[in-house]
């Protein structure tokens, strides 16, 4: 029991009682949004749960998050440490784990501005096209075949993956496409990524780590990462000398960032190659899921499809393909994709922070070192604020003046406040033209004289929830 030094209990969230040892930690599923829900509905929407040895508020109402993003984001603004982020991502010297600091204020602001600002989005115009490109042609070849099957996710993620690839590291290193050999990586490397490593919820087993080899198998994933971010930036490094062209990719503008010291920007090339990955991971699972659920929900409400295809269709009808500037009239498009970041939040307890000093929220003291969780999936489907929450509805956003910019507490996909996802514009930019294209040039049915309720719609276990069962569908080409 915590104690206030003249002997008065501190007055703490109320929490689910726990085990010894575990804390709460047998009560949270491989689904932890799903979990904390349920335990939210009992305990209220400010809670204290024991992860292991880390004690972790959790915050599952608009009204806590508004006062948590609003009154306390500076005390809130660090990530915790996690070995696997140390070990994989160059010391967490990138964006989404370094500890809040001059070095976090530095990489994200230059990300703001150089990377992911409008005008250096726009300047991707012709990756996502190009993309775009590919994926319309995989899809169509699958048409021509007599099943018209396409393994619709594994396309999904390779688009995904390629746009922010393309845009970080250029189409093609030597060792051939940069997506498809960071594709490998991942593949050989998803029972690490997965889950919580031991030492981050009990600090003081991080031995064990020695023991069981898991810090061996950190320490090659970490290396392997280093000699792919390596290759890539001494091409780089090389073609640089022949000056850029206007096409530049990430890793050209923090290099040449690097060259003219750019002001206050100080980076040496173990920050370039983080933040490189950073961006590249960052990018790949949101987008996809996003997608991939998108996908599935269509599939699910064939009225929305409708609705959907007859609005891009009377915009672009002549076109071979759907182009950027035609996006701003389709409105429904919007407010499908609005949709699915509320029903499917790709990031469901956003990602991690940790108080950095006590603080009060709603009454309750917040003890310093506590982990900071914003169940940002559970307040999407408040039923207190939201109607018909379950429903997937795209109409509630047509004329809607919610947004996913961080000031709406009850829609927060991208997070709110210091640590909020510095890509918006760079994941809509993806996703609007990608969705579009795909109802543009296709008709979809679902396999096997399956019915839209049969759509498998249960999630899988990660940081991002794709689709439990990858999405398969039989498609037919309408354009040319
Ligand atoms: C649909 C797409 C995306 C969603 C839903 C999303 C969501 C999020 C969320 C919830 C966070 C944590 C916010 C917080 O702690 O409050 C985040 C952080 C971040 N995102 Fe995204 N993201 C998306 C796409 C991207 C893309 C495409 C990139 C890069 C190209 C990116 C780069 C980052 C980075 C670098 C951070 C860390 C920010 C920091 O710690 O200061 N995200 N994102």
């Amino acid at each position: 029991l915590l104690l206030h030094r003249k002997g008065c209990p501190i007055n703490l969230p109320p929490s689910p009682p726990g085990l010894p040892l575990i804390g709460n930690l047998h009560q949270l599923s491989s689904l932890p949004h799903r979990s904390l829900l349920d335990l939210s509905r009992k305990y209220g929407p400010v809670m204290l749960i024991r992860m292991g040895r880390v004690p972790a508020l959790v915050v599952s109402s608009a009204n806590a998050a508004q006062e948590l993003f609003k009154t306390h984001d500076l005390a809130i603004s660090t990530r915790p440490y996690s070995k696997t982020a140390t070990k994989l991502a160059f010391g967490a010297r990138n964006i989404s784990f370094a500890p809040y600091g001059e070095q976090w204020r530095q990489a994200k602001k230059l990300a703001v501005v150089h990377l992911l600002g409008p005008k250096r989005v726009l300047s991707f115009c012709g990756v996502r096209e190009e993309e775009v490109r590919r994926m319309v042609e995989r899809v169509s070849a699958a048409s021509g075949r007599r099943s018209g099957e396409v393994p619709l996710s594994e396309v999904l993620y390779e688009y995904s993956n390629g746009v922010v690839c393309h845009a970080a590291a250029g189409k093609e290193t030597r060792e051939g496409r940069t997506a498809a050999r960071y594709r490998e990586m991942i593949a050989q490397s998803s029972e690490l990524l997965r889950g919580f490593q031991v030492d981050d919820l009990f600090p003081s087993l991080s031995w064990l780590g020695a023991v069981t080899g898991m810090d061996a198998k950190l320490d090659s994933m970490g290396q392997k990462f280093d000699d792919f971010l390596t290759g890539i930036l001494e091409e780089h490094i090389e073609r640089a000398k022949q000056g850029f062209d206007g096409n530049e990719d990430f890793v050209d503008v923090l290099l040449s960032l690097k060259k003219d010291g750019a002001g206050e920007v100080g980076l040496d090339e173990i920050e370039i190659k983080a933040i490189a990955l950073d961006l590249i991971a960052a990018g790949t699972d949101t987008s996809f899921v996003l997608l991939e659920w998108a996908m599935a929900e269509l599939m699910r409400n064939p009225q929305v499809m409708k609705k959907l295809q007859e609005e891009v269709r009377q915009i672009t009808n002549s076109k071979p393909m759907i182009a950027e500037e035609d996006l701003n009239q389709m409105h429904y498009l919007k407010a499908v994709i609005k949709e699915v970041l509320r029903l499917h939040v790709p990031a469901p307890i956003l990602v991690p922070r940790e108080a950095v000093c006590s603080f009060l929220l709603q009454g309750f003291r917040i003890p310093s070192k506590t982990r900071v969780i914003v169940n940002a999936w559970a307040i999407a489907r408040d039923p207190n604020v939201w109607d018909d929450p379950e429903k997937f509805q795209p109409e509630r956003f047509m004329n809607s003046p919610v947004d996913f910019r961080g000031n709406d507490f009850h829609y927060l996909p991208f997070g709110a406040g210091r640590r909020m996802c510095p890509a918006i514009n760079f994941a809509m930019a993806t996703n609007e033209i990608a969705l579009a294209n795909l109802v543009y040039h296709f008709n979809w049915e679902l396999p096997d004289g399956m019915s839209p309720m049969d759509v498998d719609m249960a999630e899988a276990p990660g940081m991002t929830n794709p689709k439990r069962i990858p999405l398969r569908l039989v498609v037919t080409c309408v354009k040319n």
